[in-house]
């Protein structure tokens, strides 16, 4: 007889964060993360995570309505369908909801670590298999305070955690933010990767302005300097300077990106299994990348462990990660809800053992940390 899914829970989990981390939208002090938990008719659980960033700050989806989402609209679409099944479920989901691209990329990712654990493989297995056991992460200096950014940077070079840093800048005046890069360049040196991104704050001649001060101060790269649905900025501008562009709110999915190639970007792109709906889709991106000759990064939308692996089983099959990854989300916590956290070592994290995404809940700590009205 198939296999079913018995029971699907969504549980609201609030962590602080290591220090508020300050974005052009917003500061975080705390993260708010969606905890799958999806049993079948055998009693296995797989996993998955649907996390966003600031509330309805960053995106159109906060915890509390993917929260809703999953309890009143999506779960009751899956119970009793065979669990094995996730492709005629995921195309299910497309036909009857728009949209709801974290609430769909955490049930995706339940599904397949409940199949992983079924089978005794991973979830990279599922996908073809890793070409990567290690990959590289960069750390993201948020602080808002230019000496605190610098010893941080420091500190993480010094114990070989990472070797690549990410500034979130655009909250601030222009001259203000690339004094403020430009410092933080100076001090960690030509070793060190200095990228910055902008999270849509700057209008196109800020930007151009923005762009060419950023080259001549050594950053690598710019991560999406203008508003997401203004596809000809990205494109004028990744034609103007040699200074390469990531596309991250930008393009979502392979159609976002298929569009944006097609208009004549050149760069790379952020691909984040929540954007694209889950992790075969945002593999399908990178597709669609790797035929237009744009490079990948392994993007994050702060998730905890659980989204952090999912991501990882997903980046860990494709040959090359132009720019490496940011999966540093669990570090920015205090705390986790598994029972072994991931290996961050060596300027970047170990993708986890075991069957399905090789993660395992701490129940005291989740029974801690969960939001207890909701
Ligand atoms: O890239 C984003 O826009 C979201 C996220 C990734 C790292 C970080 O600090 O924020
Ligand atoms: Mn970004």
């Amino acid at each position: 007889m198939a296999v079913t899914i018995q029971s699907i829970e969504a549980i609201l989990v609030d962590i602080p964060t290591i220090r508020p981390h300050k974005l052009s939208m917003t500061t975080m002090g705390v993260q708010t993360m969606v905890i799958v938990r999806m049993k079948d008719s055998d009693g296995l659980e797989g996993l998955g995570e649907a996390t966003t960033i600031g509330g309805l700050s960053y995106g159109p989806e906060s915890p509390e309505g993917i929260k809703l989402v999953i309890d009143t609209y999506l779960s009751p679409q899956l119970i009793g369908q065979p669990a094995d099944h996730i492709n005629t479920l995921r195309v299910m989901l497309e036909r009857t909801t728009r949209g709801n691209h974290l609430a769909k990329s955490a049930l995706e990712t339940a599904l397949l670590d409940l199949r992983g654990k079924r089978l005794g493989c991973s979830v990279s297995d599922l996908l073809g298999g890793a070409v990567h056991r290690h990959l590289p992460v960069l750390w993201t200096l948020a602080s808002g305070d230019t000496a605190r950014d610098i010893e941080e940077a420091l500190d993480r070079i010094e114990t070989g955690r990472h070797r690549d840093f990410k500034l979130k800048i655009g909250a601030r005046p222009l001259m203000e933010d690339v004094r403020h890069v430009a410092a933080v360049k100076q001090a960690l040196g030509a070793e060190a990767s200095v990228r910055v991104d902008v999270n849509q704050a700057w209008d196109e001649s800020t930007a151009a302005r923005g762009m060419a001060e950023l080259q001549a101060a050594g950053v690598d790269l710019v991560e999406q300097p203008t508003p997401m649905k203004d596809h000809a900025a990205l494109v004028r501008l990744s034609r103007r300077f040699h200074l390469p562009i990531l596309a991250d709110e930008s393009v979502a999915d392979a159609t976002d990106l298929f569009h944006l190639s097609a208009a004549g970007f050149t760069g790379a792109v952020a691909m984040k299994i929540a954007k694209a709906g889950g992790p075969v889709r945002a593999l399908a991106q990178a597709t669609v990348a790797s035929a237009a000759g744009l490079g990948l990064y392994g993007g994050t939308l702060l998730e905890g462990t659980i989204g952090t692996a999912a991501s990882l089983h997903a980046w860990s099959t494709l040959e090359t990660l132009h720019w490496g990854t940011e999966m540093f989300g669990p570090l920015l916590m205090k705390d986790d809800i598994v029972v072994r956290p991931l290996t961050f070592r060596d300027n970047g994290v170990e993708l986890p053992d075991g069957p399905g995404l090789g993660v395992e809940i701490d129940e005291d700590k989740l029974a801690a940390y969960r939001r207890k009205d909701l």
